[in-house]
C-alpha cells in the first residue's frame, strides 16, 4: 500500500511503501530485498566507525527516486480556519459534496439519520451527526492536510473542543484499510502522554472510517523546518522538539501495557503546539510489539514505513523491534540540524541521501558545513550540533544492537539542551 503524497505538479507520488510492493509498478521496489553490507571497516573511533557503516548501509540500500519527496498539503494546517466563527447551519444538505452524493446508496450520506443518538459520555465512539455537526458536513474550508490515510479536517465537538478529523479515503479502505484503522485506534486509545496527539475516539460505519484526535495547532515540523510561517526555528526549539519526540517515543516503548512501535516517525508526523513543544501523530502503521515476556520477536510479513527514514535491518530481515523507530529518530535528528529532508533528489548525487552526506561531513571534521544555512554558525551551535550528530550516527547504526534505546537518546538531548542553555546564561 502507497500513501498518496502529491509532488508539486499535484501528482500523486509515492513517498511510502510497503514490501514486498504491490502488483502496481514503482520505482521503490528498488528499496527491497538487496541485503546491504554491514562490515564497516573497522575503526578506533567508534563515532567513525558508525559513520562509515551507516555509510555503507546508505548506499546498500537506497536509490533515491526519480522525483524529490513531494511536501504536499492541500492546504496547510497554518492556514487554520475561521470557519468555526461562522454560525451557519451545520445540518446543511446544501454542502456541495453532499449534494453529489445525495444518491449514494451506503456511507454516511445514506447513514446520517442512522446514529443521532448521543454518545455515551467516555465513550469514544462517535456518531455520523457528531462528525458531521463537527466538520460543517466535511467542509472543504476545514481541510487542513491530506495524507495517506486520508483527508484531515478541524472541527470542533458540541463542547467546544478542537479536533482533528481524519477521515479515511474510500480506496484504502477498499485496500484491507480495516486491520490498519484498527490499529490506529488500538494504538491511540491506550496512550496519554503529553508529547502524543491524543485520540479521542473514532467512528467505524458503512464504509466510513473516522478518527477524531486532538488539533494541534501549529503546523507540522517540515513545514517549520521550511519556513512556511517565515520563521526560523531556532537550534534550542530544534533540541526542545527532538527531546520531546525523544519522550514520547519512549512513552510507547517502554511505559505502555505493552510496547508500541511506531513505525513511521518521520517530521510530518510531528505537530507542533503554539510554543513550539511536539506531539507525535500518525499511528497507522502502530503495532504492539511482542509482548516482552513472551520474548517473541515481531515478524513483518510486510515492511511499511517512509522512504529515507527506514531501518534497513528492518528491511533486510523484516523483524520489527523498537530500534526501527530509533533508527528513524537517527534520521530525524539529521533533517533536525540539517533542515534536509532525508532524500533530496534533486541535489547532486554525493548529497542527495542527506544522512550519508552528513556523516560524511562530520568525519571528515566539517561538520559546521551542513548545518542549516538558515541558522547562525556560532560556536555553540556548532558543538550542540556535533553532539547532535553523535547520537544520530549511533542511532542510525546498522545493527540495532549498536542502537542506543529510546530512552538513553532523550537524555543524551536533555544534556546537550541544558549544555546549550548554559552557553546563554
Ligand atoms: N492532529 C492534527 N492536528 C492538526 N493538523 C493535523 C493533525 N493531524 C494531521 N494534521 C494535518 O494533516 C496533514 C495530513 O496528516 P496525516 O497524518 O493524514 O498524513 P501525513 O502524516 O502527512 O502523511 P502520511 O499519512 O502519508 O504519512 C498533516 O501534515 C497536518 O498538516
Amino acid at each position: 500500500m502507497y500513501g498518496h503524497r502529491k509532488n508539486s505538479s499535484g501528482d500523486p507520488t509515492p513517498d511510502r511503501f510497503t514490501y514486498p510492493p504491490s502488483p502496481s509498478p514503482s520505482s521503490y521496489s528498488t528499496y527491497s530485498s538487496k541485503p546491504s553490507s554491514d562490515k564497516s571497516t573497522p575503526s578506533r573511533n567508534p563515532v567513525k566507525a558508525a559513520a562509515r557503516s551507516v555509510a555503507g548501509v546508505f548506499v546498500a540500500c537506497f536509490t533515491p527516486p526519480e522525483e524529490e519527496d513531494t511536501h504536499h498539503k492541500s492546504s496547510s494546517a497554518f492556514g487554520g480556519s475561521d470557519a468555526f466563527s461562522s454560525t451557519s447551519d451545520v445540518s446543511g444538505a446544501s454542502d456541495s459534496t453532499d449534494g453529489k452524493r445525495r444518491g449514494a446508496p451506503r456511507g454516511i450520506y445514506a447513514t446520517r439519520n442512522d446514529s443521532t443518538h448521543m454518545r455515551e459520555p467516555g465513550s469514544i465512539k462517535f456518531t455520523m451527526a457528531e462528525i458531521h455537526k463537527a466538520t460543517k458536513n466535511f467542509s472543504p474550508a476545514l481541510k487542513v492536510g491530506q495524507g495517506g490515510f486520508g483527508t484531515v479536517y478541524k472541527g470542533q465537538l458540541q463542547d467546544g473542543t478542537l479536533v482533528a478529523i481524519k477521515r479515511a479515503k474510500k480506496s484504502m479502505y477498499d485496500k484491507n484499510l480495516g486491520g490498519e484503522f484498527r490499529s490506529e485506534i488500538q494504538a491511540l486509545s491506550t496512550v496519554e502522554h503529553l508529547n502524543l496527539v491524543k485520540c479521542y475516539g473514532y467512528l467505524e460505519q458503512g464504509d466510513e472510517r473516522v478518527i477524531v484526535v486532538e488539533y494541534v495547532p501549529n503546523g507540522t515540523l517540515r513545514e517549520h523546518l521550511e519556513c512556511f510561517n517565515g520563521n526560523v526555528l531556532s537550534l534550542a526549539s530544534r533540541l526542545d522538539v527532538a527531546i520531546d519526540v525523544a519522550h514520547a517515543i519512549t512513552y510507547l516503548h517502554t511505559y505502555t501495557d505493552h510496547p508500541i512501535i511506531h513505525r513511521d516517525i518521520k517530521s510530518s508526523n510531528i505537530l507542533l503546539t503554539e510554543k513550539l513543544r511536539a506531539k507525535v501523530a500518525d499511528f497507522g502503521f502502530a503495532r504492539l510489539a511482542a509482548d516482552a515476556e513472551s520474548g517473541q520477536t515481531h515478524v513483518s510479513t510486510q515492511v511499511k514505513g517512509t522512504a529515507g527514514y527506514l531501518d534497513p535491518e528492518y528491511l533486510r530481515t523484516y523483524q520489527l523491534t523498537e530500534k526501527s523507530d530509533v533508527y528513524s529518530f537517527g534520521i530525524l535528528l539529521v533533517e533536525l540540524v540539517t533542515g534536509r529532508r532525508p532524500i533530496e533528489a534533486k541535489r547532486e548525487l554525493k548529497e542527495r541521501v542527506t544522512a550519508r552526506w552528513a556523516m560524511k561531513k562530520f568525519t571528515d571534521g566539517d561538520a559546521i558545513s551542513i548545518l542549516d544555512p538558515r541558522l547562525e554558525k556560532s560556536d555553540a551551535n556548532g558543538s550542540a550540533l556535533e553532539k547532535i550528530l553523535e547520537l544520530a550516527l549511533q542511532c542510525v547504526a546498522s545493527h540495532r544492537q549498536n542502537r542506543p534505546i529510546m530512552k538513553r537518546c532523550a537524555e543524551v538531548l536533555w544534556n546537550i539542551r541544558k549544555d546549550y542553555n548554559e552557553v546563554f546564561v
